[in-house]
């Protein structure tokens, strides 16, 4: 097997008398979508925080293709190909739609001192075939403060993809949107990833979301692996029903796993 594009091993966090992590291990192998679920406060941002370098573990190790990144910044964590989303879009309102994927280009490619009037022509092409490939060609030249939320959520999965990620970090990357929305970019986003090989650790409180699309899931509750494997043997798991998914939650698993089927 190729070596895993993640691998965290032992990691733990506390904050004062909370263990928000607690010695938790896991792997994401290329290409593969891996989710974390749990309940509030289960410890999925804080682990997810750990892996993307905005926080420092107090133990553990995480491995990026086989390279230690533990405890290095945010920057060169995302230099070394980790992309990340975040719940609150994060896009230049002032700027156009293909403007602020041409500056995710740039920027990856480090052209920053480019001329501002030549800047205005950079990487265009490769920017509208992202947005063509996210199906938001065709609002490139609207300004982004203009956008309905769920196109935002479209623009910065592009602007993701410009930064040309092997593994890319979506925290809850459906928040904020309706259901049938949240199923079409979390469709859109596995397809784009896994024709390019991109892995994808994400957080996702929509189970429906979670067992429509996750290779994997890793259960958390208070800090602890309850349980880690297919959305099947997961689904099937008594702690896991017991613990996080409830009644209805167990249903909505179901429901999304016949009509994944
Ligand atoms: N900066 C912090 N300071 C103190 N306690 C924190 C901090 N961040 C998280 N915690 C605590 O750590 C535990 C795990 O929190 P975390 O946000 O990682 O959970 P979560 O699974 O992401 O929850 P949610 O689904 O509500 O976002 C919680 O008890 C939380 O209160």
């Amino acid at each position: 097997m190729s070596e895993p594009v993640l691998q965290v091993e032992g990691l733990r966090k506390a904050f004062g008398g909370v263990i928000a992590v607690d010695t938790v291990s896991f792997e994401v192998a290329a290409g593969r979508l891996f989710a974390i679920i749990g309940p509030n406060g289960a410890g999925k941002s804080t682990c997810f925080n750990m892996v993307g370098g905005q926080l420092l573990p107090d133990a553990g190790r995480v491995q990026l293709a086989g390279q230690d990144i533990t405890g290095l910044p945010p920057r060169r964590i995302w230099r070394l190909g980790v992309g990340r989303t975040f719940q609150v879009a994060a896009t230049f309102t002032a700027m156009t739609v293909v403007e602020n994927v041409q500056m995710a280009f740039i920027s990856h490619r480090r052209r920053l001192r480019a001329l501002l009037p030549t800047a205005r022509k950079l990487y265009r092409a490769e920017a509208m075939a992202v947005l063509e490939r996210v199906g938001m060609a065709d609002q490139a030249e609207r300004q982004c403060g203009l956008l309905a939320y769920g196109d935002i959520k479209r623009v910065e999965l592009a602007i993701a993809l410009a930064h040309e990620p092997r593994l890319l970090l979506m925290d809850e990357p459906t928040a904020g949107m309706a259901p049938k929305e949240r199923i079409a970019l979390m469709a859109l986003t596995a397809d784009i990833v896994r024709e390019r090989g991109i892995s994808v650790l994400f957080t996702e409180h929509d189970m429906d979301v979670v067992f429509a699309h996750a290779d994997t899931l890793l259960v958390l509750d208070r800090g602890r692996t309850v349980a880690t494997g297919t959305p099947d043997a997961v689904r099937d798991n008594a702690e896991v029903q017991r613990i996080y998914l409830g009644g209805s939650g167990v249903e909505a698993a179901q429901r999304a796993m016949e009509a994944r089927a």
